[in-house]
């Protein structure tokens, strides 16, 4: 991770005097990070969720002047600081990319656990100093190593992951008849090895991938209605990860390139990826508590490690109609109220 700093004075037409926005730089995995601290007008909203449709809804004009060029860039992403309404959380969060507003992301939460650490946002306590960090999605615990006045390695806890369906059929123009797996990892995602679209993940350029994995995600959002077990906002696909197929356990990298919001491709192995691709591997029997897998950017070579927890339920649900909680379980299918589930 790197830091460095900007300061971006701007007024848009319906404001003034100009706006003077205080960021700090970092990336994980190469992915940026330009994480809001000061300057944004205020936003209003009780819930995060709320927040986030504020800010979506009548500051989206902050959204592109510090994302697109030319302060930002195509692939830039945001993070902004907001108060948490979650009780236990030390920090609340909004992301924002190239086309909206995303609900988690894995390589934000890592720069901001060392973020928060470094500036002192929660004290530093050795080996270890543990953080919450509201998502929208929900709150997401993150541990960073702190050893002699320096920040570490980091991880997190995310919310539950789950499948939602697996080989789903459908029609992308240009490529025919594809199966995707579509799972949440604090976002909905859909999955497909390379040689489905006759790419090779190790040598296709990364235009050939963001060219690929775009009609993909268009083509599940047109054919595949999502639905989330809290909340109608968590529930639309953010993108589509084209992996290199090795989802079988091994102990050297599996490699995946995350193509997400307006076509933007992510440099790191993509957190809340990792999370949702380890939970169709948890489905499939492929890994378990035991095991640690390694996921590789496609992009980058960066490296991040990913396993299961634990199983768990999440929200109201009606199972075959009995009623009940989500069970996140690797033999079980879920169902929940008003939910068309496919798998
Ligand atoms: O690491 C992640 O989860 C994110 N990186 C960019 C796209 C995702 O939000």
């Amino acid at each position: 991770m790197a830091e460095s700093k900007l300061q971006a004075t701007f007024s848009d037409s319906k404001s003034s005097p100009a706006f003077v926005i205080k960021t700090v730089e970092m990336h994980t995995g190469g992915h940026p990070l330009r994480i809001i601290t000061d300057g944004y007008p205020k936003i209003e909203g009780k819930t995060i969720l709320e927040k986030r449709a504020y800010v979506r809804d009548n500051l989206d004009v902050f959204r592109k002047r510090l994302m697109w060029e030319p302060r930002g860039h195509y692939d830039m992403y945001g993070a902004m600081l907001v108060d948490p309404d979650y009780k236990g959380a030390d920090i609340g969060v909004l992301f924002m990319h190239n086309e909206g507003y995303s609900t988690m992301c894995g390589h934000a939460c890592i720069a901001l656990g060392r973020y928060a650490v470094d500036k002192g946002v929660v004290p530093a306590k050795s080996p270890q100093t543990e953080l919450v960090i509201q998502c929208p999605t929900g709150p997401v615990k993150v541990w960073v190593d702190y050893q002699d006045g320096k920040s570490g390695r980091v991880r997190f806890h995310s919310v539950p992951a789950f499948v939602f369906a697996l080989d789903q059929e459908v029609d992308v123009p240009n490529y025919g008849r594809v199966k995707v797996d579509i799972a949440y990892g604090g976002a909905f995602y859909a999955f497909l090895p390379d040689r489905s679209l006759g790419l090779d993940l190790r040598t296709a350029p990364i235009h050939a991938v963001r060219n690929a994995a775009t009609p993909v995600t268009e083509a599940v959002k047109k054919a595949v209605p999502l639905c989330h077990p809290e909340h109608p906002d968590l529930a639309f696909l953010y993108g589509t990860t084209i992996t290199d197929g090795r989802d079988e356990y091994d102990p050297t990298p599996t490699a995946n390139t995350c193509v997400f919001g307006d076509a933007s491709v992510d440099r790191s192995p993509t957190g809340s990826g990792v999370t949702a691709r380890v939970a169709i591997q948890y489905r499939r029997g492929q890994i378990d508590p035991s095991k640690e897998r390694q996921f590789a950017s496609g992009n980058t070579g960066s490296v991040m490690t990913g396993r299961p927890v634990r199983e768990t339920t999440w929200g109201e649900f009606d199972r075959r109609g009995s009623g009940g909680k989500l069970v996140l379980h690797r033999n079980r299918r879920v169902y929940w109220k008003g939910c068309q589930y496919p798998a």
